[in-house]
């Protein structure tokens, strides 16, 4: 039966006089892949601690699979898969070792289980080497799996993928499609924004806070501000001639390219195709408008929070 997998309102973190988190609430539906994307100290990581029960709030309501996690921390820890940012294997143990390890810590007797999640990540071959000696991707795959021995029906995940190659990462994500068509619901902080795309819902955390939660698309088409997209040469003096048009709230160089976003009340493309052409030596070879990327929407968000603080 569908239903909220978690539930947190109002949710107060301090760290002495770092207000970590602000009065947070939101939901995770039962089936979702729910992203958290944020800054560097955004509170990500306090955020995934405290909806694990490694960290206790100072004020606010956390309801995990349905039970009050403050009135039942140790029942629900059992009852969820945790994976933290910091290394959670024993580098001098195998791989054999370190599942017989989490397995004998959730009380998990379920070998079928574990031989067929290692036979997802493709570990079978690694069984006896030490968890030190596999690559980062792999490191990453076993503590998945580490935290999946349980078949816990969620999963909370602190940036399961910072620092592995853009094939190891495939390779996480795939596991974590074969663990959410089995019905887990995941939870996970990532810095990456093409992992963002792979959520049902992202949230945006910036200083305790969620400045918004929707589905990535959602998120795309419901921002206001035209995108524009140029080819021209110099590719840096256009970025900084755009930058400096009163219609441009933002321009940045992507690949030989140049995407601006454009004020709300807007400005006629040709109109700043010819600003351009006005300045010596910058040729434009293309200009259209484009649909704005998770990262543009972010941006202009995260700007106009700083604009308001
Ligand atoms: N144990 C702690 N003691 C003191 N301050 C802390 C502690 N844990 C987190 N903080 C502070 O709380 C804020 C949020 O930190 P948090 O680690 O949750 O952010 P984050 O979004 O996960 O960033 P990162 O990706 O860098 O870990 C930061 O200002 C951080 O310095």
């Amino acid at each position: 039966m569908a239903g909220e997998a978690v539930w947190v309102e109002h949710l107060e973190k301090r760290f002495g006089a770092v207000h970590a988190l602000r009065d947070l609430s939101f939901v995770v539906e039962d089936g979702e892949i729910f992203g958290i994307i944020g800054p560097d100290g955004a509170g990500k990581t306090t955020l995934l601690r405290l909806l694990a029960g490694v960290l206790r709030p100072d004020a606010g309501t956390i309801r995990v699979l349905g039970r009050d996690l403050l009135r039942e921390p140790e029942r629900i820890r059992r009852s969820l898969g945790y994976m933290p940012q910091s290394f959670s294997l024993y580098g001098d143990l195998t791989v054999r070792e370190n599942l017989s390890f989490f397995a004998t810590m959730y009380g998990s007797r379920d070998p079928e289980w574990i031989r067929r999640m290692l036979g997802f990540a493709r570990l079978e071959p690694f069984l006896d080497r030490r968890a030190a000696q596999l690559s980062g991707g792999m490191q990453k795959k076993l503590a998945l799996i580490g935290a999946m021995v349980h078949r816990p029906r969620l999963l909370l995940l602190d940036e399961p993928t910072t620092g592995v190659d853009p094939l190891s990462r495939r390779e996480l994500w795939d596991l974590l499609s074969e663990f959410h068509m089995r019905g887990v619901t995941i939870v996970v902080t990532t810095p990456y924004l093409d992992e963002a795309e792979r959520c049902t819902r992202v949230a945006l955390m910036h200083q305790g806070r969620m400045l918004a939660v929707d589905m990535p698309g959602r998120l795309r088409s419901s921002f206001r501000h035209p995108v524009i997209e140029i080819l021209a040469q110099p590719v840096l003096r256009a970025q900084a001639a755009l930058a400096a048009h009163p219609a441009v709230l933002e321009a940045v160089v992507l690949g030989d390219r140049v995407r601006a976003v454009v004020r709300e009340d807007g400005v006629a493309l040709s109109e700043l195709v010819a600003a351009l052409r006005a300045l010596p030596g910058i040729e434009v070879q293309e200009a259209r408008w484009v649909p704005p990327r998770l990262e543009e929407v972010f941006a202009y968000l995260m700007r106009r929070e700083g604009g308001r603080g």
